[in-house]
């Protein structure tokens, strides 16, 4: 997909949500165990109930891996799913990939070409040669880890080096490399004070913005100062929609949870471009 399509579908629905689906049997309603293949069921029930109100899916891959290969084929079956009943959804492999060329290589064959997600992430340290092999995939993304939504953030991302935050290192080097225009980044949500220096290094390319609800970051921060004229965020809830009830009303309480934070992102779109879209 196209970021030009990923706006159009962010005005269409007002709403720049990604909802993560970070699946944990331990959490899940009772009933759901009993079936076949309950990530998938969960999973489909999920997306079901809310994709007129998002505009991604993210599932994080460890909690697929966690589960070995009956964990893998759900997310096989997921993303499948996705792709064949709604389309118009863009897709994040939440992976945390990278490595040395040739096996980056096979990194992004293995999601953008076998599973076909429209996306992946990448952790950013390895360099240029680790990046690049990603973004050799016509059409899809990789979403680089610029500064995490997590206390550690801290302990790299912002030191100062060569008289700057590494994390701004990460941001100008980047954005140099071949094909940068496919290019995305993560920048947690309890971070959002720092966006605006982002966005004066990186003004255009689309932000994954997890850390709203379970981890406390503020959306509507967020959105005062990550927005640009292509919208350019999405912004991930996980547990806080997915988890909003354990019983057999689990589906709708999560499509209650991400009717929430949709008419909150409806609320800044108005904000930011007016009444017009
Ligand atoms: O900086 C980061 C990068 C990734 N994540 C991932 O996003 C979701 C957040 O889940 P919540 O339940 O909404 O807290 C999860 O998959 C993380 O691994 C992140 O939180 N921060």
């Amino acid at each position: 997909m196209q970021t030009q399509e990923l706006t159009s579908q962010i005005k269409k629905k007002s709403s720049f949500l990604c909802i993560g689906l970070d699946v944990d049997l331990n959490k899940f309603p009772k009933h759901l165990l009993k079936e076949e293949d309950p990530i998938f069921a969960f999973n489909k029930a999920i997306i079901d109930a809310t994709h007129h109100l998002c505009v991604a899916y993210k599932p994080n891959t460890a909690f697929y891996e966690a589960y070995g290969l009956k964990g893998w084929q759900a997310l096989e079956k997921t993303i499948s799913y996705l792709n064949e009943n709604y389309p118009e959804q863009f897709t994040i492999a939440d992976a945390k990939r990278g490595d040395i060329g040739n096996t980056s290589s096979m990194y992004a064959k293995a999601f953008f070409e076998d599973l076909e997600f429209d996306s992946v992430t990448v952790a950013p340290y390895m360099g240029k040669d680790s990046v690049e092999p990603f973004l050799e995939f016509k059409d899809k993304h990789t979403i680089l880890l610029a500064l995490t939504s997590n206390q550690g953030a801290f302990d790299f991302q912002t030191k100062t080096v060569d008289g700057k935050p590494l994390y701004q290192h990460v941001l100008e080097t980047t954005k140099q490399y071949k094909n940068a225009e496919q290019l995305m980044y993560v920048v947690g949500a309890t971070k959002a004070e720092y966006l605006s220096e982002i966005r004066e290094i990186i003004p255009n390319n689309f932000l994954l913005v997890p850390g709203v609800g379970a981890q406390g970051g503020s959306l509507k921060e967020v959105a005062k100062y990550g927005m640009n004229d292509d919208v350019g965020l999405l912004v991930n809830s996980s547990r806080g929609i997915i988890y909003a009830s354990n019983d057999e009303d689990f589906a709708e309480a999560s499509a209650e949870k991400a009717k929430d934070l949709q008419q909150q992102m409806h609320t800044a779109l108005d904000q930011y471009f007016g009444h017009a879209n």
